[in-house]
């Protein structure tokens, strides 16, 4: 039986819809969430053991891995499985079909007929540089990528395939725990890399690409992702000549679009009509790669497969929650484009509103990104608009310690001297729905500040009619538990609690119950493109932004930004380098809140 997979351990990808011990048998199939699925490459013995191992697959990707690393191939559509005739309609890359000796069609794709052409629109920027080739090259590395895949670097700059593949050299590299062939494997890679040079808004440029793009092809079921890494304005340019010059003619094509998604409401509906004249939603990959993070993705997990957090997750035990996010840099080389956006744009109201959506959401039907987006879109939809009485937004200005100068925002050429623009904010929000009704969820978010941190902090509420109240002095709040999930760096889980200090005495003082990921686990975490890009070559949306989500988020933030805009408010200065302006304090304070951040031991 053919391998549709290089069989990978680590090319193991948490692809929603199933996560299961594994099913029961049927003629060699075992049955399988949602489909059948024809276990290849494995023999007699380890099927035995199948049953134990677990199994996570992708609605829409016939390609289902276990974990230990062997491949199987969904091979028949039930119990609502998408069939053979609507992938060919959503795009989704066409299956041959033969009989399996069963009485359902069967539609195992041969692998050795399918492509994946991976264009980075803007392939000479800072993003592409930084995140997209180097994410490329590590799903190369672990063989997530299928056999026949190309790679093309589309631009205005003028560059040969050789100085394409020069450029991206200085950008590898391989994981610390995993250098075996490193060097052999970036050969490989770089041999599947090619640019075509040409502008955003030809269709010329784009036909030359396709041109290119079919001989690598070569007749086999093409499947083309586009990831847009360009500036905004000329996104729609850019989508209107890929989707009308370089489409599949016979797979599927999917664009990754990044963000800004527009300023406000009224932008991003714009942007959003504008990709849909060429392109279906479902073919839309909105990227925020904060979805992308292993500990946002491990929320659901925390949350729905433990037994002892679910219950605990409302109004009745949580006191508020924090979303923190600091940089311990400016917006140095970003300030042009940072100006015109500002903090709550950049941070807020994609990432970490995301992330309080996923936090707060409710239990989804199903692991499918359909339901978990419903589920989001839920929240977001219940939550108040911001007022701007609930929001502090300051501006880092330029300090001097330790005889080095570091410059203020404005310092910037790129910035205008007198400009208002936020790079810092904080910002009390509410979810008015029976879960959350008056539990203050606190955002803040920063650039210049004394530390790089992103983190979730879950603060409880006070032990009823606590039996050690006395042991605790009078600051209660310092007692009650709090469950930090620090997304980085330096990833962990811990959750404070109190605890006796062993001695013959009766003296409480507060531990950590910590899961630090470098202490258990000893493999290095995935960068998010990695898991992201895997995700939209594999057809899974859940970790991408569907277009009302996207809406409801806008709509929570767009008044605000305008009344700032309008009202020129403006922003408290703080000191590069320092924790902020203090009207975060008063304003978490106005709540009770104190923020989780400041104390000594964090
Ligand atoms: N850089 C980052 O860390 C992040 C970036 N993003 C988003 O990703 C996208 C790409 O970002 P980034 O790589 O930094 O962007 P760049 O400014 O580096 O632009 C990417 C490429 O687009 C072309 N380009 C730049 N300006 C223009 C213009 N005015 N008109 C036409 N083409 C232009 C240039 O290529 P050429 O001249 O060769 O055509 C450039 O190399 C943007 O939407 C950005 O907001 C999102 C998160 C983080
Ligand atoms: O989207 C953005 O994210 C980065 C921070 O990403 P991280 O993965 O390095 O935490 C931020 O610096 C940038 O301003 C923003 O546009």
């Amino acid at each position: 039986m053919e391998t549709l997979h290089r069989a990978s351990s680590s090319c193991w990808h948490p692809s929603s819809s199933s996560y299961s011990s594994l099913p029961e048998s049927r003629n060699g199939h075992m049955r399988f969430g949602l489909g059948l699925v024809k276990v290849s490459s494995i023999s007699k013995r380890t099927s035995q053991r199948i049953s134990s191992r677990q199994v996570r697959t992708n609605p829409n990707s016939n390609v289902v891995r276990m974990q230990d690393g062997a491949v199987a191939t969904k091979i028949a559509p039930i119990e609502g499985e998408i069939s053979p005739m609507k992938r060919l309609k959503d795009g989704i890359s066409p299956t041959t079909s033969s009989q399996e000796g069963n009485d359902l069609a069967s539609f195992d794709v041969k692998k050795d007929e399918s492509t994946v052409s991976i264009t980075v629109v803007g392939a000479s920027g800072d993003l592409a540089k930084k995140k997209i080739f180097p994410a490329l090259f590590a799903l190369y590395y672990e063989d997530c990528l299928p056999k026949h895949f190309t790679i093309y670097g589309y631009a205005r700059s003028k560059m040969t395939d050789e100085e394409l593949r020069n450029m991206v050299s200085k950008t590898l590299t391989c994981r610390i725990d995993k250098r075996e062939n490193c060097s052999e494997k970036m050969e490989e890679f770089l041999k599947r890399c090619f640019y075509q040079s040409g502008q955003y808004d030809s269709k010329e440029g784009f036909t030359e690409l396709d041109k290119k793009l079919r001989e690598h092809e070569g007749g086999r079921i093409a499947n083309r992702l586009f990831y847009l890494s360009i500036p905004p304005n000329i996104f729609i340019d850019a989508v209107r000549c890929a989707s009308l010059s370089a489409s599949s003619a016979n797979g599927w094509t999917r664009v990754i679009v990044e963000k800004p998604f527009g300023r406000d409401s009224e932008s991003s509906a714009t942007l959003t009509r504008g990709l849909k004249q060429y392109l279906k939603e479902d073919q839309i990959f909105r990227i925020d790669h904060y979805l992308g993070k292993e500990l946002v993705e491990n929320l659901s997990v925390l949350r729905f497969s433990n037994l002892i957090f679910e219950p605990l997750w409302s109004r009745q035990y949580i006191r508020n929650v924090q979303l923190i996010f600091s940089e311990d840099f400016g917006t140095e080389g970003r300030g042009g484009y940072f100006d015109n956006y500002g903090i709550i744009r950049d941070i807020m109201q994609n990432h970490l509103i995301q992330i309080l959506a996923l936090f707060a959401m409710e239990t989804p039907v199903s692991l499918d990104a359909e339901d978990i987006r419903n589920e989001k879109v839920k929240v977001l939809r219940s939550m108040r608009p911001l007022r701007l009485d609930d929001v502090v937004v300051g501006q880092y200005k330029s300090h001097t310690r330790g005889g080095v100068t570091y410059p203020g925002y404005t310092d910037d050429k790129t910035v205008p001297k007198d400009s208002l623009t936020p790079t810092f904010a904080a910002a009390a929000l509410f979810i008015d729905n029976a879960r959350w009704d008056g539990v203050p969820f606190l955002m803040k978010a920063g650039k210049a500040l004394h530390n790089r941190r992103a983190e979730i902090r879950v603060q409880f509420r006070h032990v009823p009619g606590n039996l050690y109240n006395r042991n605790f002095g009078t600051d209660l709040d310092q007692a009650t538990n709090e469950l930090v999930i620090r997304v980085q760096p330096d990833e962990a889980i811990y959750l404070k609690i109190n605890n006796k200090v062993p001695g013959l005495g009766m003296r409480l003082d507060r531990s950590t119950l910590n899961l630090h990921y470098a202490a258990r686990y000893s493999k290095e975490i995935p960068d998010a493109y990695e898991r992201l890009l895997l995700d939209a070559i594999e057809g899974e949306r859940r970790l991408f932004i569907r277009s009302d989500e996207l809406d409801a988020a806008w709509a929570l933030f767009t008044p605000l930004l305008k009344e700032l805009e309008k009202k020129k408010v403006i922003p408290e200065y703080y000191p590069y380098g320092s924790r902020g302006p203090v009207g975060a304090h008063y304003l978490a304070a106005r709540y009770n809140v104190r923020w989780g951040d400041l104390g000594l031991e964090q």
